[in-house]
């Protein structure tokens, strides 16, 4: 498998599968594209992570959303069709789930699996505690579903996301996931109770209006203080408490671990325990 096949297939929107795409066929059609530093940092995470978390024992798999995360599912296919044939996948939104089916894996749905053996994910951002913003490609309700559900739950994510403090990287806010009828009360309790006055609802590129989530929801995003971000699970509290509030993108004392590919080829790795180990390139 081409790794940028994958890539290739799904971002540019030919990833729809219908009953007569073949995996093969689609694969070949796909494009090969150049590796730029970034992917590869977000290639060696993921392979890294799922060397380390994908075991022969783990059935039930949850994968993420983002562009990271293909590179999870390619290395999970490198473990060979006699590893995957006995494996459910369990998608976090409609990228996902094309991702999945493209790659031949069976597909399965949290309401049949509840309990899974591990989800891995990417990450806006990651802070030294391991809390993180997630919801840049606006998937962050059914991506904690899956982290909470998971035994493990895994970020894997370039070295631009791997930061000290929540905020420093990641500028554009926090992604909040909220009903389209309460978003206007939701922007304004953001703006005037909770000290995010630039909070803006997120616009489409591709189509008149906001971004639509796969439940149906708008997204807004709120930056906040970086007082506000050293304290991330008091400032998910607090938008909780938002009526109208679907779910917020702060991941906080859910990642067991945190991979980040590192421009010179090795990997930072992250565990909830507060240990930092640097892989060197190739080990
Ligand atoms: O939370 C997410 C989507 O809602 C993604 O996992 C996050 O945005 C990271 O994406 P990428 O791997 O493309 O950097």
């Amino acid at each position: 498998m081409q790794q940028s096949s994958l890539h290739t297939f799904v971002d540019n929107g030919i990833g729809y599968v219908d009953s007569c795409t073949s995996w093969s066929r689609a694969v070949s059609n796909a494009s090969a594209s150049s590796i730029d530093a970034v992917d590869a940092a977000k290639r060696l995470a993921a392979y890294t992570a799922v060397d380390r978390h994908v075991q022969p024992g783990d059935k039930i798999i949850g994968i993420g959303s983002g562009s990271t995360v293909p590179y999870v599912v390619e290395r999970i296919l490198q473990q060979g069709d006699e590893r995957n044939r006995d494996r459910v996948f369990l998608p976090t939104g409609f990228q996902s789930q094309q991702l999945i089916t493209l790659a031949g894996l069976r597909l399965g749905d949290i309401t049949q699996y509840p309990e899974i053996d591990v989800t891995i994910d990417g990450a806006d951002e990651a802070d030294t505690d391991l809390n993180c913003i997630k919801g840049g490609g606006a998937c962050q309700l059914r991506e904690k579903v899956l982290a909470e559900a998971a035994r493990t739950f895994i970020v894997v994510a370039d070295y631009r996301k791997n930061s000290t403090v929540l905020g420093t990287n990641y500028t554009s806010g926090v992604p909040i996931e909220v009903s389209p009828f309460a978003s206007t009360s939701v922007l304004r309790s953001l703006r005037t109770k909770l000290d995010s006055p630039n909070a803006t609802l997120r616009m489409a590129r591709a189509k008149a209006g906001p971004v639509v989530t796969d439940n149906s929801n708008f997204i807004i995003d709120a930056p906040f203080t970086e007082v506000a971000l050293r304290k991330p699970r008091e400032l998910l509290a607090s938008i909780k408490l938002l009526t109208g509030v679907v779910e917020v993108g702060l991941f906080c004392g859910v990642v067991k671990a945190a991979y980040f590919g590192n421009q010179d080829g090795s990997v930072t790795a992250k565990f909830e325990n507060g240990e930092v180990v640097h892989i060197e390139e190739g080990k």
